[in-house]
């Protein structure tokens, strides 16, 4: 007899967790899975079949470029003035824009990079003691935070140093072959994000350091990816689509490329930039600045070509003890009314761990606004 509807879907769930079980249990992520000599994609990375059919309506873009800005003498009055403004237009309309001439040294972008490919292909016993999934411990090494919640797997690895609790780390806590380039590269892009708060705040036409003082640039922490060679790209993501958790985003990538942003109905290609960094609002800040800016939707493509490696930047604000955020006051007006909640950074991040990654929080916190 005919299994029912029901019958076969449950089976499929079934098959679809013991098949995640075994991929966890090998503690061998992604890089795991090419190393064994993989020709095909497994069944769980397969993107479902209505995603993959809506893809062929989204064609390439080229005519479009998230804006680079060029930091270089940001501290004379003039120069300052037209940087805020750029910042603002990209941080308004595009969410997303890239920074040169950022004063960070090309060598520290380059051995930050070279550290996290020297992890990731490290002998696997070392990499494995991190093997972990409590998002409580400040270095985990894993693949795909949401790997049980989401509808299809990335191809991807990463490894978490996440200072948001404390917003510090002991550098014997950080993995040996890749210590001292991360040690600089955390010191440096601190400081980059420093200084683009204080830029974020005047495009908001608020006092320089208003976010800084609002603790936006504590609560770090580094997301440092790993995508291997894919044998089939075209069935499955890099990175689903998604929208950033924190107040900002600093990320580094290298030079393959294949991370995008949704803009008017098209993925644009957020092309490399040697020595750029790509800057994106998140989630946190589009709350606060009720809505001036916009944390955009983006994604990575799966590659034939790779490693591709990239370090995502969050700087998440101060979680504990918990601090009150909401839509900023000075922003607040009879016309512009409050469009979110208050909220806490860990009633934020405690969203993102329990829905899958495509669905933004962003409407768990919006309120509702009767005309
Ligand atoms: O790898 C990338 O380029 C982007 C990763 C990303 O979007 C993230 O970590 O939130
Ligand atoms: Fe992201």
């Amino acid at each position: 007899m005919s299994k029912s509807l029901v019958e076969q879907t449950s089976t499929k769930h079934e098959n679809r967790i013991k098949e995640l079980t075994a991929f966890e249990a090998t503690k061998s992520g992604v890089k795991g899975l090419v190393d064994s000599g993989i020709l095909t994609i497994p069944k769980i990375f397969i993107r479902p079949q209505d995603e993959l059919d809506e893809e062929s309506k989204y064609g390439p873009s080229f005519d479009s470029h998230v804006p680079i800005i060029d930091l270089m003498e940001i501290e004379t009055v003039e120069k300052r003035k037209e940087i805020v403004n750029l910042v603002k237009r990209a941080s308004k309309d595009w969410g997303f824009f890239q920074v040169v001439n950022h004063g960070i040294p090309m060598n520290v972008l380059h051995d930050m990079l070279e550290g996290i490919r020297m992890f990731h292909e490290q002998d696997n016993l070392k990499k494995q003691e991190l093997y972990s999934k409590d998002h409580k411990k400040k270095v985990i090494y894993g693949s795909n935070v949401d790997l049980y919640r989401s509808g299809a797997a990335n191809w991807r690895d990463s490894l978490t140093i996440s200072m948001m609790l404390s917003d510090f780390i002991e550098p014997e806590e950080l993995p040996e072959i890749c210590r001292n380039s991360t040690i600089e590269y955390m010191d440096q892009v601190t400081k980059l994000g420093e200084t683009l708060f204080d830029i974020l705040s005047e495009g908001l036409s608020l006092k320089r350091d208003h976010l800084r003082a609002m603790g936006c640039a504590k609560g770090r922490s580094f997301v440092c990816h790993y995508y291997p060679p894919c044998p089939e790209p075209h069935l499955t993501l890099g990175t689903s689509k998604h929208t950033d958790p924190p107040f900002l985003t600093i990320l580094l990538q290298d030079q393959i490329g294949g991370l995008q942003v949704f803009r008017e109905n098209k993925w644009i290609d957020i092309r490399p930039v040697n020595g750029s960094f790509v800057v994106n609002i998140g989630d946190l800040l589009q709350m606060a600045s009720n809505d001036e800016f916009k944390s955009a939707e983006h994604r990575v493509l799966a590659n034939k070509v790779g490693p591709r490696i990239s370090v995502a930047c969050f700087f998440s604000g101060i979680a504990e003890p918990a601090k009150i955020y909401g839509p900023i006051k000075e922003l607040i007006s009879e016309e512009k009314v409050p469009l979110y909640k208050d909220f806490t950074v860990l009633d934020y991040v405690n969203n993102f761990y329990s829905r899958p990654m495509d669905k933004s929080g962003l409407d768990d916190f919006r309120l509702l606004i009767i005309i």
